[in-house]
């Protein structure tokens, strides 16, 4: 841990032979060298499995050599080199230019949108653009393979536009991450030289900026399958594009198997649930993208699917493996950081790191030390970017970097694709990352847990990537070449590793099963039985795994099923506007309250302001009560200040403020009045979290630990949670923690009584 870095280490930063990466006789007197260079201008393409299979041809035919690629390359195209498929069936040799409702000029106007016309002619997929167009008008499913760089995700889209492919509808382009899908956006309508929001528009989940304008929409996996349930054939699409589709994201899985159903109901007029019933004069195109070799199995489950595969990338990456594994990788890569910074050209340096909190104690300790560094060395800027952090925030790390200054940002794998960061030109690659994982047979009762794994080859890849995006890049993996030879191609798709509760309840609503459903990957059975019993516990689903009319109003908030099932509990308890305050603030991103160890104390003086007996859903409802009061009487600065005060996240409060919006707007869909309060009446709003949390809980036991109601597992209460130093006879929670031992985090009291109100609790014992 970046903690345990001794204070002499500012010293050895200064000296960059410490770390052996100049060359010269410093080096031999130095550690041995770190640094293996395995990388020449075809190092991605070698690593991502794609070999020159004849260097002469003058096609400069790359083929994938994987995955046993070369036996079926009859459908492969390659369609980034001059002289393949330039079929122009439309005779349209140039873009062309396409006004769609008025929204403008598709070709950006002054000098900066001529850098940027002439930058997306340079790409490597702009050379292949007409014949992607063609086979994608031939094709209704088509499977692009590009390497990370080649122009994939903002070009295709635009591509599709231009050439009126998509007449009758818009263009989705789904993204696993939010930070992707807004960024992407706004780069696509900048290179279209429209507003964001109008030709070119994205939604993530409680954010969209579109318009009736709107053609071009990068949306995140998790939006587009919410969709479904409001537009099961998603007839306001034309084409579909699915992007870093070898991420394999429990979502993605289920968008691409709807996605064929769609297809074979409205591109074929006979099926009756095609264009005869719904009356859609709109085929549907889809386009899977993916960045690895995994294209087979996308093209054998769209019934062999033509692969087309574009080459290139348009700037070299160098890459340097350590020659020895590193036992302590934030320690490596602060010392490579400041190698870096010591010896190397300006740039900025993107460092990919498991998780938050990696991220922000190696952000301190880089603080710290780039103080005191010599005067006349760059500034030292560091900013983070995690998926817990607040989406302005994370933003951060797409502004300029300052005259004199060098960036750095510490990003866990939301930064890992699609993203361009502009500045960035060195990558330091930890070669961790964090995986959720459904702990199903561990616990008894099955839990979702984040556990620190190393990444895939497809991860390293992508996040070498990064560095390649304005010009040359380098990127430093702190894991030997070996290591990198041994990682998997990819990540396990996640429908086989994570919780499919909240999944089951959509597929539920658009009349599906999931074990009906033609799936990729089919997950294990008890995965799904553990997702039907907390659904059945929630009241969503009936006996017979039908879903209940309060099951079908959970659906449509797009929250979390527990917390969903507590909204609509507090209707009959009287209380919707106190939980509302309470489950947006815990469906915001960031936590509310912040831990700051070396203020240990005044953190809990500043805690216990809020603290209430019942634990910490209460704790948090008095503190947007507390802060509610403030917001009404002082001005802006003030509140920050009082924020600051009580250690409290301001930006927590704000973004769970627009979160309540959206839910009250759902709360009147369903006839929930919203503005229903309980006031003081406490038991109700516990009762009505309880609803929902009925399955994370636990009753005390004779020797003083918790046990699951659901399970066998003894579950611990976490420090932070106000209940820690308390025994109460039942708890719930909002979630458990695996780490040295299993820790309940977010717990509240509940009387042991409530189960006993519970139908689901009097079936299962009877
Ligand atoms: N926000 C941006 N700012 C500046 N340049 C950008 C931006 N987004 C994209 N670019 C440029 O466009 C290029 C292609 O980006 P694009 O995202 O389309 O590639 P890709 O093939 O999809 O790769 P990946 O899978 O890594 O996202 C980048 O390498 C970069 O030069």
């Amino acid at each position: 841990m970046p903690a345990a870095i001794h204070p002499k280490v500012i010293q050895k930063v200064r000296d960059p032979s410490y770390f052996g990466l100049k060359s010269g006789k410093t080096q031999k007197q130095a550690k041995p060298t770190p640094w293996v260079d395995v990388s020449d201008d075809d190092s991605l393409g070698k690593q991502n499995g794609l070999k020159r299979k004849n260097p002469n041809n003058m096609n400069g035919h790359h083929e994938p050599s994987a995955n046993g690629h070369k036996k079926k390359k009859r459908r492969h195209s390659l369609l980034s080199d001059d002289g393949l498929q330039h079929n122009d069936a439309n005779g349209a040799g140039q873009p062309k230019k396409h006004r769609i409702n008025g929204a403008g000029p598709s070709t950006p106007q002054g000098s900066k949108a001529k850098a940027i016309a002439e930058q997306r002619q340079q790409l490597p997929i702009a050379k292949g653009r007409d014949a992607l167009i063609e086979e994608i008008r031939k094709n209704d499913v088509t499977i692009l393979l590009g390497e990370t760089g080649s122009g994939k995700t903002t070009q295709v889209p635009q591509y599709i536009l231009e050439s009126g492919l998509a007449k009758n509808g818009m263009i989705a382009v789904t993204q696993p991450r939010k930070v992707a899908a807004t960024s992407l956006a706004a780069r696509v309508a900048t290179e279209q030289n429209v507003p964001l929001g109008s030709l070119v528009g994205y939604a993530v989940r409680f954010d969209e900026k579109s318009s009736p304008e709107t053609r071009i929409k990068y949306l995140t996996d998790g939006m587009i399958v919410r969709e479904l349930m409001s537009d099961p054939l998603l007839s306001n699409y034309s084409v579909v594009i699915v992007d870093e589709a070898h991420e394999r994201t429990l979502r993605t899985d289920l968008l691409i198997a709807n996605l064929k159903k769609i297809q074979k109901a409205r591109n074929n007029p006979s099926d009756p649930k095609g264009k005869g019933k719904a009356g859609l004069t709109n085929p549907l195109k889809i386009v899977i993208m993916s960045a690895t070799l995994d294209a087979e199995k996308f093209s054998r489950f769209y019934h062999n699917a033509k692969i087309l595969y574009v080459k290139g990338r348009q700037h070299p990456v160098k890459i340097y493996h350590c020659a020895e594994s590193q036992l302590d990788y934030t320690d490596a890569a602060m010392r490579t950081f400041f190698q870096i910074h010591t010896d190397q050209p300006p740039g900025d340096v993107l460092i990919f790191l498991p998780g938050q909190e990696d991220i922000e104690s190696l952000q301190k300790s880089i603080d710290l030390y780039a103080k005191q560094l010599p005067a006349d060395k760059l500034e030292v800027l560091t900013c983070t970017m995690f998926a817990a952090q607040e989406h302005s925030q994370n933003n951060k790390a797409f502004l300029p970097t300052p005259p004199k200054t060098r960036k750095c940002i510490l990003a866990t794998n939301i930064a890992e694709t699609s993203i361009t960061i502009p500045g960035i030109k060195y990558v330091i690659d930890t070669g961790k990352c964090k995986e959720k994982q459904y702990l199903a047979r561990v616990s008894g009762g099955g839990f979702d847990t984040l556990l620190t794994r190393d990444i895939t080859k497809s991860s390293a890849m992508q996040r070498a990537g990064r560095a390649g995006r304005e010009g040359k890049g380098v990127c430093f993996r702190l894991y030997t070449e070996d290591a990198f030879n041994g990682m998997a191609l990819s990540a396990e798709p996640e429908i086989l590793r994570c919780s499919l509760t909240a999944s089951i309840l959509n597929l539920k609503t658009l009349g599906q099963n999931l074990e009906e459903l033609d799936l990729m990957d089919k997950p294990d059975s008890d995965s799904i039985a553990s997702a039907l019993k907390t659904l059945w516990l929630l009241g969503a689903l009936d006996n017979h795994q039908k879903l209940t009319p309060d099951g079908r109003q959970m659906a449509l908030f797009p929250l979390e099923p527990q917390y969903a099932c507590a909204v609509v509990a507090s209707k009959g308890y009287g209380c919707t506007s106190e939980v509302l305050d309470i489950v947006s603030v815990l469906s915001a991103s960031s936590k509310l309250f912040i831990d700051i160890s070396e203020q240990r104390d005044a953190v809990a003086e500043a805690r216990r302001k809020f603290r209430h007996s019942y634990g910490d859903h209460l704790t948090v409802l008095n503190a947007v009560r507390a802060y509610r009061e403030i917001a009404a009487s002082e001005n802006k600065h003030a509140r920050r200040e009082w924020c600051r005060k009580h250690f409290l996240n301001e930006r927590t409060f704000l973004e769970a403020r627009d979160i309540r919006e959206q839910l009250v707007v759902t709360c009147n869909r369903v006839g929930i009045d919203a503005t229903v309060s309980a006031k003081e009446d406490e038991d109700s709003i516990i009762k009505s979290i309880g609803h929902g949390l009925a399955g994370n809980s636990a009753f005390l036991q004779p020797d003083g630990s918790y046990k699951q109601t659901m399970g066998q597992t003894i579950v611990k209460v976490h420090p932070g949670s106000s209940l820690c130093d308390k025994k109460v006879p039942a708890i719930i929670y909002d979630e458990l923690m695996y780490t040295n031992q299993i820790y309940a985090r977010g717990v509240s009291s509940i009387p042991k009584s409530f189960f006993l109100s519970l139908s689901a609790f009097k079936q299962r014992k009877a």
